[in-house]
C-alpha cells in the first residue's frame, strides 16, 4: 500500500485563488475525510488530485499528486460522485460494466466479456442487489442506486477512491448503511472522502481534515480511535462531534 502526496496544490479561477500551496498526504488503505463549507473548494481539491484540472485560460493550477511508490496516480483512481451517474437506459449490469466495455476493442463492446460477467455478478451480489441485475435504475431506490455507483466504483477496481459526497442525498438509515457497506467492501483501499456531515467524517476517517478559508487551508487533522466504521452509540465519538460542530461554526463564524 502506497501514500498519495499532495504537495504545493495550488488552482485559481479566473485568476481568483480557490487555494494555494495545499500540503496533504492520504495513507495507503486508510480513509481520510474532507469538510468544508460550500464553495470552499473540495471538489476542486478532488480534481486536482485526479489530474481533471487542466490549466487553461480561464484555470491555473499548480503542485503535484503523487504516489509514493513513483508510479502514476491518475491510472489508480476510482470516482464515486453525489449523484449516481447511472444511464437511464442501461440495465443496472450494463452499467456497472461500462468502463469495462468502453476499454473493450469496438467489435466486443456490445457484450459484457465472460470474466467482467463474473465478476460483475459477485459485487452485485456483495452490495445486496443480485436480484437487480437486469433491472433499469428507474426501477430502484436512492438508496439501491447508490449501491449500483459503489459496485461500478468496485468493478474498477482501483487502489484509491476519490469519494464526493456519495450518500449526501439519503435518509438516515440507508446513509448509515451504506457508510457500513463502503467501509467493508473499500477495506484496504487508499480513499478520499468529502462530506458536509461531520458525524459521517468522523465514524468514517482514519484522519478528519476541514478545508476553510479564502484561498482555501486545511486545519490540523483530527484522528478518532478506534476501528472504522465507528458505532454510533460510542461516547467519545459523540464527545468528538459535539466538539468538532463547535469547531466549524466558530471556523465559519471567523
Ligand atoms: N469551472 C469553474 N470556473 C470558475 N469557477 C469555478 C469553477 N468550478 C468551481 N468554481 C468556483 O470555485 C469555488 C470552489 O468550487 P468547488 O466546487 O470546488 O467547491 P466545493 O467546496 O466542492 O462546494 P460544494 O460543497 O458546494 O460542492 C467556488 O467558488 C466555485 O464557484
Amino acid at each position: 500500500m502506497f501514500d498519495v502526496i499532495i504537495k504545493g496544490a495550488s488552482l485559481s479561477y479566473d485568476s481568483k485563488p480557490v487555494f494555494t500551496g495545499l500540503n496533504l498526504t492520504l495513507k495507503g488503505g486508510q480513509w481520510t475525510c474532507l469538510l468544508g463549507g460550500s464553495g470552499v473548494g473540495k471538489t476542486s481539491l478532488l480534481r486536482f488530485i485526479a489530474g481533471l484540472n487542466i490549466s487553461s485560460q480561464d484555470v491555473s493550477v499548480s503542485g503535484t499528486a503523487l504516489c509514493q511508490d513513483g508510479f502514476e496516480l491518475n491510472q489508480r483512481i476510482a470516482w464515486m460522485a453525489q449523484q449516481d451517474l447511472l444511464l437511464p437506459w442501461f440495465s443496472v449490469l450494463d452499467n456497472i460494466t461500462l468502463g469495462q466495455r468502453l476499454r473493450s476493442p469496438v467489435f466486443r463492446r456490445q457484450k459484457v466479456a465472460s470474466e467482467h460477467l463474473e465478476q460483475a455478478k459477485d459485487i452485485l451480489n456483495r452490495v445486496g442487489l443480485s436480484d437487480k441485475v437486469q433491472e433499469l435504475p428507474q426501477n430502484l431506490s436512492g438508496g439501491q442506486r447508490q449501491r449500483v455507483a459503489l459496485a461500478r466504483t468496485l468493478m474498477e477496481n482501483r487502489p484509491v477512491v476519490l469519494m464526493d459526497e456519495p450518500f449526501g442525498a439519503l435518509d438516515a438509515i440507508t446513509r448509515l448503511n451504506l457508510q457500513d457497506l463502503a467501509c467493508e467492501l473499500l477495506h484496504n483501499r487508499t480513499v478520499l472522502l468529502i462530506t458536509h456531515d461531520p458525524l459521517e467524517a468522523l465514524r468514517l476517517g482514519h484522519q478528519v481534515y476541514h478545508l476553510q478559508g479564502h484561498p482555501a487551508r486545511l486545519t490540523d487533522p483530527i484522528v478518532p480511535p478506534g476501528a472504522i466504521p465507528r458505532s454510533l452509540d460510542n461516547s467519545q465519538l459523540m464527545s468528538l462531534h459535539g466538539q468538532l460542530l463547535e469547531r466549524l461554526r466558530h471556523e465559519e463564524a471567523a
